[in-house]
């Protein structure tokens, strides 16, 4: 990144730690992510990644260490007011209302966002602002053309993308993408790289990937988790060249 860094990064891990019973899975994490980076983990099967989100995310409670959000403490908060603190995370497994259309599943989000309580929302359709927003965040991601179909009959890259709308209606400045690209063929997943791009570059973007390819391109920053620990964190140059990464998981795969 050419500009300065803010002083004070968006997220900072801190010891974090979790154990399953006599498991530790995560093993004292540090790690600073500064505000408007796009950060990929990566790391091998079973390395603790998914859990990792979870504890940031609130999903699941920390054994130790803490989280930090802009600077504030949101260790162990549950994991919808993280959500109202700018922190948004979208899952492997599909999270709309598949009945509802396009527009209603963003509208929603919006709805939330603005501060609307339920008995507003049924003179929805006069909130001027919600329907502006949410026609914004349709065109961000590219789907204003598909507003009035049921989110259920979208392709499955097209679901992804409207989760992602789901996240960045929600106002989120921070972004948890858990493998955006699973699933995706060839083409759909560069149409994914550039809305990912596309929707980080005023937010800062923490990624789970296994596709080292879309790592590689879209990273500004890439930390390697193995056995619940970083083992490197840098550039993706830096990364590649890294003699210990190699051994422990990239192999030839970027070589
Ligand atoms: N709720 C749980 N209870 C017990 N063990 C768990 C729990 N959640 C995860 N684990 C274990 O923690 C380890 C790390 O799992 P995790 O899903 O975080 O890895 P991952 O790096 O995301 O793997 P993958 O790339 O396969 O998705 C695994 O051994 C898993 O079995």
């Amino acid at each position: 990144m050419t500009q300065p860094k803010n002083p004070v990064p968006a997220l900072r891990l801190s010891g974090l730690e979790k154990s399953f019973g006599p498991m530790k899975i995560i093993r004292g994490i540090d790690l600073d992510i500064p505000a408007g980076e796009r950060h990929a983990v990566i790391g091998p099967n079973g390395a603790g990644k998914s859990t990792l989100f979870h504890l940031i995310s609130g999903h699941y409670q920390p054994s130790g260490g803490s989280v930090r959000l802009h600077g504030d403490d949101i260790t162990g908060m549950p994991p919808q007011l993280i959500a109202r603190r700018g922190l948004s995370r979208s899952f492997q497994v599909t999270n709309l209302f598949p009945q509802l259309t396009v527009w209603e599943n963003v509208r929603c989000a919006t709805l939330w966002a603005l501060g609307y309580k339920y008995s507003f929302w049924r003179n929805v359709e006069r909130l001027a602002d919600a329907r502006q927003r949410t026609e914004e965040i349709l065109r961000e991601i590219n789907l204003i053309e598909r507003w009035n179909m049921p989110a259920g009959v979208l392709a499955y890259a097209e679901q992804r993308a409207l989760e992602i709308g789901l996240a960045i209606a929600s106002n989120a400045n921070t972004l948890l993408l858990d493998e955006p690209m699973a699933g995706m063929s060839h083409g759909e997943t560069e149409h994914m790289v550039e809305l990912i791009r596309k929707v980080s570059e005023n937010r800062t973007l923490l990624m789970i990937e296994h596709d080292m390819g879309v790592v590689f391109d879209l990273a500004d920053r890439i930390s390697v988790l193995v056995y619940g620990e970083v083992i490197a964190s840098d550039t993706p140059e830096r990364i590649k060249a890294n003699a210990s990464v190699q051994q422990a998981y990239l192999g030839t795969e970027v070589a």
